[in-house]
């Protein structure tokens, strides 16, 4: 005698049956419209006892692919010679070609090919030694030409690997290993920038972001929370760093995120997905994907459908918004660009035809022989040479500047790795975090810290308080002498304090600590700066 009854689980019980390495085993997985897994099971009935199966119904899991935009950090734009930057007045940096002015033509950036080959290759990529241009069509005011020069049909890197990590589990202290395919990277034009004057109802049009080049890193979909996605984001950030190939810098659009997902029962298809478009944060992008995905669910589960759509994430409210339809309306009218040849990159200097000067071509070889250490490596290396644990390398290699810094002070030191790594997780990060000073970047850290370390190691019996009187290592704190400082700092950077924004703040804080050799009271300098240039 057999039964099946349906049996509802909590949400979290279920996601654990259906992970590859669990421990459950279903005796029969059913797939298709009555997906589920089916479990056998002996009952004590009042007649003895009998058999049957229990079905589990999976419960929708979310499923998540990125597409990143990446800013080339090259001097001059994708095909023209006008110069990228931030801070400019705007329309200031704008070739005819940006204005897309009849009559001119690109010419490619060797620049930023290189940096395109050098990010596949740190990605395991293939590198396409033959790719293509084609024009997409857009209709909006910041791209003049009505289409933007992207790699549709055949970019210039394919098929590479993403390995990240992060930490997960209960109270977040587990290293979770995770690894995401990337399906391309291709080279593109970034589009300008649209203002939009609510008051006298315009909108402005600035063109210096207009033709800078991109390389849009699009992931397949295998990822499934937002965690997930932003540490995979996190780790991009600090490899295209670490190759220079992007600087990173989220807030200034450097690294673009839009996150694509849908939500299904493990073994169905998979579902109709969003998009969440120019997400600027790493946080943002976890949190919006988690919203989309709890978004859906709900849709799904109360009989409704999800519309393919185009969606912006409010961060004020922490739920994504619809902007537009994308299915029917967008039409690209793809056709191949028939101002720029096809794309050659050669495997080294034999492999160039003859009569083409090698200086002039990307040479794949030499490029990969520059390729600098990873975090991933870099990480491995940590915890092999100074015996830590593997994710307290984690926080040294993802904290901007950190590695450098414990590296220093185990040297200046002559201390134990496994002292100096409790000291600078416990005390120093501690302590930075306390004081509002965790956005600063590593080199604008009271260097004194470290010193006193030292002396600390050297002569344990003295107290922290004695060692910095001796040093004179004291925290400048008189207000008449650091507001001089302060004021000296501001006028000497006029042009960064006019775009004022936070970044801007830790630079000048940054010149601050290097004029008073980082002995100044950061909070007070804090504090000045942030009324000067408010
Ligand atoms: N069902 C799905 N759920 C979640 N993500 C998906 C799903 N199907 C595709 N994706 C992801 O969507 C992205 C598709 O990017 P792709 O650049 O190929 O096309 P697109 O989004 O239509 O183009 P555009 O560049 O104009 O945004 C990939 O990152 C892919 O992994
Ligand atoms: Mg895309
Ligand atoms: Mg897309």
């Amino acid at each position: 005698m057999s039964a099946v009854f349906s049996c509802v689980t909590p949400r979290s019980a279920v996601c654990a049956h259906l992970d590859p390495h669990d421990r459950f085993s279903p005796a029969l997985r059913v797939t298709g419209k009555r997906a589920g897994l089916v479990f056998p099971l002996l009952i004590q009935g009042s007649s003895g006892l009998f058999f049957c199966f229990i079905s589990i119904s999976p419960q929708l899991c979310g499923v998540v692919g990125l597409e990143i935009h990446a800013q080339i950090h090259s001097n001059s734009k994708l095909f023209s010679s006008s110069r990228v930057t931030f801070y400019s007045p705007p329309n200031s940096s704008v070739a005819f070609l940006d204005a897309s002015l009849p009559g001119t033509l690109p010419v490619l950036n060797k620049r930023c090919v290189e940096a395109a080959v050098i990010t596949g290759l740190a990605f395991n990529c293939t590198i396409n030694r033959k790719s293509l241009f084609d024009r997409k069509h857009y209709f909006y005011a910041d791209m003049p030409a009505g289409y933007q020069i992207t790699q549709q049909r055949l970019p210039i890197a394919v098929n590479g690997l993403l390995n990240y990590s992060y930490l997960g589990g209960k109270k977040r202290g587990q290293v979770m290993s995770r690894r995401v395919r990337i399906k391309q990277i291709q080279l593109e034009q970034d589009s300008g920038k649209s203002l939009h004057d609510e008051q006298n109802s315009q909108t402005l049009i600035d063109l210096n972001r207009a033709g800078v080049g991109l390389m849009e890193l699009v992931m397949e979909a295998d990822m499934s929370c937002g965690d997930e996605a932003a540490a995979a984001v996190r780790e991009l950030q600090l490899i295209l760093q670490a190759l220079d190939t992007c600087q990173g810098n989220m807030s200034e659009g450097q690294l673009r995120v839009d996150a694509n997902v849908s939500v299904h029962r493990p073994g169905e298809p998979l579902g109709v997905r969003t998009e969440v478009k120019n997400i600027n944060s790493a946080r943002f992008v976890a949190r919006a994907i988690d919203y989309e995905i709890q978004r859906q669910i709900k849709v799904l589960e109360s009989g409704g459908t999800v519309v393919n759509e185009t969606r912006a994430f409010d961060n004020k409210s922490g739920t994504t918004v619809s902007m537009r339809d994308k299915e029917g309306l967008q039409d690209y009218r793809f056709m191949p660009e028939p101002n720029l040849p096809p794309l050659f990159v050669y495997e080294g200097v034999a492999s160039v035809p003859a009569g083409v000067d090698p200086a002039q071509v990307v040479l794949i070889d030499r490029l990969e022989a520059e390729l600098p250490e990873l975090p991933g490596v870099r990480r491995a290396r940590l915890v092999e040479q100074y015996r830590i644990l593997p994710e307290h390398s984690f926080t040294l290699v993802n904290e901007d500047g950190l590695v450098d810094y414990f590296e220093r002070v185990i040297q200046n030191a002559k201390a134990e790795p496994r002292k100096v790594i409790g000291w600078v997780m416990q005390e120093l990060l501690s302590n930075l975090h306390q004081q509002g000073l965790k956005n600063l970047h590593v080199h604008q850290w009271p260097m004194t810290l470290s010193a006193v370390f030292q002396e600390m190691w050297k002569t344990p019996e003295k107290t922290v308080r004695q060692l910095v009187k001796e040093l004179d290592l004291g925290l400048v704190s008189d207000q008449e002498q650091l507001l001089k400082i302060c004021q000296r700092v501001v006028d000497t950077h006029p042009e960064q304090v006019k775009a004022g924004n936070k970044k801007v703040l830790n630079k000048l804080m940054g010149a601050v600590q290097k004029e008073t050799k980082g002995r100044a009271d950061p909070v007070q300098v804090k504090a000045l700066l942030e009324k000067m240039t408010s």
